[in-house]
């Protein structure tokens, strides 16, 4: 970073003026009645803020004001800004766009993931975006991946070392994982053992992705390094985590909105201690944050029965603990980056007001200004510029399997049984032609997709794990013709039928996220979603569909960039074929 200090040292001692009454503070918070993480209680005092920094809690008022704002907080219970632990800023979102809205929920915080980033750009032009989004004014740290979660041609060239290692070593990333190539690791990666262990040297810890795992599992990636996991999905997963020394996310998302079992699970557990707990929404697809972000977790805690001040601490102090910044996250104490919450009543923790560094986004109810999402351009996210065209000939589908959805995102293979020779397939039942081509236009991989949807004509997108194209539907032409308009719009989702668009989402952000705000993308995925449902997509979460079809974290079959995949076998059945 352009800043290796979070304050230079000339601000360090302004913080210390205020203090000595040479400096008057930029806002004081009068008589707040504040949740205090290391007391675990409320307390009352007044807190001194100096541009983005806590500078002083407690009874005293300064001596000098001068223009500073004097803010008196009776009427409310101040908390700790949430902190997301795990976001995947890319849900046709984008990072920035995910921040802008999420902070009006009361999340300030944002530990990011870098997949999208590492799989588009290289480090220089990575590096300056994330500098680009440390000045907005909420916080962005990141996690970096140490694998691509699908089978890509090249993973070594894109998951160098020395891609890795430069951004291990960049102050904004707090965090190596999540893990999905944990099997490789248990299996003598010792790439991946080398990479955990820089992590470590560095300070920064490791998430895993460890659905199922065993107790043994759990155990011996713990000693490999491992320090939490988000994928508990029962009272009894969250207490093997425990047991073993995991920090441990409890999940409510799109496709897994866990949490009331969770918590119903972590009771009959007997569990009542929660320091090592936290919560994130995993990303979810952009109407799942219509009801809130971690504001909705807390409260959903709240009302399962989690002690409040523990619900609180999951979203704020926990979070900070676990990521080794308690000195600047998660308590409101001086000295603390001045992230704050103001709240009606302790058991409502969707924020009246909110302070980020130190500045209102927030006013009672009212949104204050965000800056302007930047020129993704520059920063190598340009709109997709394909230049090649789908041609008839590439929509050949003579695979003996397909691949069957049994759920958003479970896939399984399947004998085909049906003639697949001709331009069309029979409306009514769940059947669809299904191509995965590469966005530089070299290759393809072409089969079928059963159990998604029973009269979907063309769609075609340019979001994917890897930004290479899906194009799926019953009709040749119309998959040809929904690929042409996303092709034309410089990347997007297009849905067409009869010759006709029905929907396109426009994602301009290198094919693979929007850059309109949070409420704009939250009514086209809705439309896009009504419009699959009566066209017979039968499960919930049909961008989550979108991004696992080449997703080899899950079982059982994929397709992927070298071609359809066996998960459980780690094989290519079918390599890909070059165009
Ligand atoms: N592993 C993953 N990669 C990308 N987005 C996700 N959302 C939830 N899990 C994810």
């Amino acid at each position: 970073m352009e800043q290796r200090y979070r304050w230079k040292n000339k601000q360090l001692r302004e913080h210390v003026e205020v203090l000595n009454g040479k400096l008057s503070p930029t806002m004081v918070l009068k008589n707040a009645n504040y949740l205090h993480s290391i007391f675990k209680k409320w307390v009352t005092g007044h807190i001194w803020i100096y541009e983005d920094r806590i500078v002083y809690v407690g009874e005293k008022l300064p001596k000098s004001l001068g223009s500073c704002e004097i803010v008196d907080c009776s009427d409310y219970y101040l908390v700790p800004g949430y902190i997301e632990p795990h976001v995947h800023p890319f849900q046709l979102y984008n990072p920035h766009s995910f921040a802008e809205y999420a902070s009006q929920t009361g999340t300030t915080t944002f530990i990011n993931d870098n997949l999208m980033l590492f799989l588009e750009l290289r480090k220089k032009k990575a590096f300056s975006l994330l500098e680009s989004l440390r000045k907005l004014p909420v916080t962005m740290y990141w996690w970096t991946r140490f694998d691509s979660q699908t089978e890509m041609q090249d993973e070594e060239v894109t998951f160098s070392h020395g891609e890795v290692k430069s951004w291990l070593e960049h102050d904004a990333v707090v965090q190596g994982g999540e893990l999905t190539a944990w099997p490789k690791l248990l299996e003598g990666d010792d790439m991946l053992l080398h990479w955990i262990q820089e992590a470590k040297r560095l300070n920064k810890v490791i998430e895993g992705h460890l659905p199922g795992a065993s107790e043994k599992t759990l155990a011996k990636l713990n000693l490999l390094g491992i320090d939490g996991d988000h994928e508990a999905m029962t009272g009894e997963d969250v207490y093997k985590r425990l047991l073993q020394g995991l920090t441990t996310t409890l999940r409510h998302s799109s496709i897994r909105p866990d949490l009331p079992q969770l918590i119903k699970g972590i009771q009959e557990q007997g569990i009542d201690q929660f320091d090592l707990m936290m919560y994130t929404t995993d990303g979810s697809t952009p109407e799942f944050y219509e009801e809130g972000v971690l504001d909705r977790l807390i409260s959903i805690a709240i009302e399962e029965g989690i002690p409040l001040i523990d619900a609180y601490l999951m979203a704020s102090y926990n979070v900070a603990r676990y990521y080794n910044m308690t000195d600047l996250h998660g308590v409101i104490a001086t000295g603390r980056i001045a992230n704050i919450n103001f709240l009606r009543e302790k058991d409502q923790p969707t924020p009246v007001s909110v302070i980020s560094k130190g500045k209102w986004l927030k006013k009672e109810e009212a949104a204050t200004a965000f800056p302007a999402q930047p020129d993704w351009s520059k920063f190598g996210m340009p709109s997709l510029d394909l230049k090649w065209d789908l041609t008839m000939d590439d929509l050949q589908f003579s695979m003996p399997f397909g691949i069957e959805m049994v759920n958003d995102v479970i896939t399984k293979p399947y004998s085909v049984n049906i003639d697949a020779s001709g331009d069309e397939l029979q409306e009514g039942y769940d059947e669809n032609f299904l191509m995965l081509a590469d966005k530089h236009g070299k290759w393809r991989i072409s089969t079928m997709l059963k159990g998604v949807s029973t009269e979907v004509q063309g769609f075609a997108s340019s979001f994917s794990n890897t930004g290479d194209i899906i194009v799926i539907g019953k009709s040749k032409q119309e998959m040809l013709h929904a690929f042409n308009r996303m092709k034309e719009l410089g990347g997007g989702i297009v849905l067409s039928e009869n010759e006709q668009v029905l929907h396109e989402i426009e994602l301009p952000v290198a094919g693979l996220m929007s850059n309109k705000d949070m409420k704009a993308v939250i009514q086209e995925e809705k439309q896009l979603k009504k419009l699959l449902f009566e066209r017979g997509y039968q499960f919930n979460d049909p961008i989550y569909t979108l991004l696992f079809l080449q997703s080899t974290h899950l079982p059982y079959i994929r397709i992927t960039q070298q071609g359809m995949y066996d998960v459980m076998k780690k094989t290519v059945l079918f390599p890909s074929i070059m165009r």
